[in-house]
């Protein structure tokens, strides 16, 4: 069995977070374990409230974990604030694990998740060991202070990141809305690219999609799948888990969990990659 490890907020609202990582990693067939740097008070229809962890104990959680299993793959999502990330990186250094970053910024409701100032900290301390980091449109504008608004200016803000130190980054296009995809594009540091294209599913219940998306990532490149399979295979979970909504909430619903292990033969999906 192999295990991983989502270093996140809790949603109580089960659909994002480290809720949403640890039913990915079940569903996929790994051992899940968490270190919780926040709590927040969530549903799908927003964020009510937010009471971090002190980083001593976000420290304290790594280390009970680090001590006891061998962790092939990891991921950070909400980190919220400078010192938390300093802690986690300096904890990070000394492990072999891949490291998947999903720069988590502001929820779907427009909550800030990482304070203002813990940018910095992130792309100096955090970024330069990541195997993968997971940007959405408006996070790559922060952490490479590039406007997009088309291929180019992805092309030249994944070209900024690569110089931060991360050794792949998977520009996610879920924000581009006028479009009838759902395009990712893939940028490795050895200068080679490739995209992932999906049929954009025209739906209110995207509540975890990133979440899902880059804990899908983890456990693959935790099971021992190549980096390129991996980004892949978790593009048809994100996609299958969009395309047959569970509808429960009032709000932004949460994505579908189950549907990669159950529909995955019924429901084809296509993922239409280019060079
Ligand atoms: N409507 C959609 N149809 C199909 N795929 C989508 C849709 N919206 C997002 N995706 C895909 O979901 C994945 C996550 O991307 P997205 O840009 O939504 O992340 P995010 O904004 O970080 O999510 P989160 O709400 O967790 O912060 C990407 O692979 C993206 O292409
Ligand atoms: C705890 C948490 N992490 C990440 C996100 C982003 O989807 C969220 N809404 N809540």
């Amino acid at each position: 069995m192999d295990v991983v490890l989502t270093i996140a907020g809790s949603d109580s609202g089960g659909g994002a977070g480290i809720q949403a990582d640890l039913k990915t990693f079940q569903e996929l067939k790994t051992f899940g374990t968490s270190v919780i740097t926040a709590l927040t008070a969530q549903n799908t229809c927003g964020v009510q409230g937010i009471y971090p962890t002190t980083p001593e104990f976000v420290a304290q959680q790594m280390t009970s974990v680090f001590q006891d299993f061998n962790v092939k793959a990891l991921k950070t999502g909400m980190l919220f604030s400078t010192e938390i990330i300093e802690t986690v990186a300096r904890i990070l250094q000394q492990q072999t694990a891949h490291i998947i970053v999903d720069p988590v910024m502001i929820a779907k409701g427009g909550a800030a998740l990482l304070q203002d100032d813990a940018v910095h900290a992130l792309n100096t301390k955090l970024l330069p060991l990541a195997t993968v980091l997971t940007p959405n449109i408006p996070e790559a504008e922060v952490i490479s202070g590039v406007k997009i608004r088309n291929e180019q200016d992805i092309f030249n803000a994944a070209k900024r990141i690569l110089q931060l130190g991360v050794k792949c980054v998977v520009m996610k296009g879920g924000h581009f809305e006028e479009a009838d995809t759902a395009t990712d594009t893939v940028f490795f540091e050895n200068g080679s690219s490739f995209s992932m294209e999906t049929k954009r599913i025209n739906t209110k219940h995207t509540h975890g999609t990133g979440c899902t998306f880059s804990s899908a990532i983890t456990a693959f490149l935790g099971r021992g799948f190549t980096l390129h399979e991996s980004i892949v295979e978790a593009k048809k979970f994100v996609q299958l888990a969009i395309e047959h909504p569970l509808n429960i909430g009032h709000g932004h619903g949460p994505t579908n969990h189950f549907a990669y292990q159950e529909l995955r033969g019924i429901y084809e999906v296509m993922v239409h990659e280019t060079k």
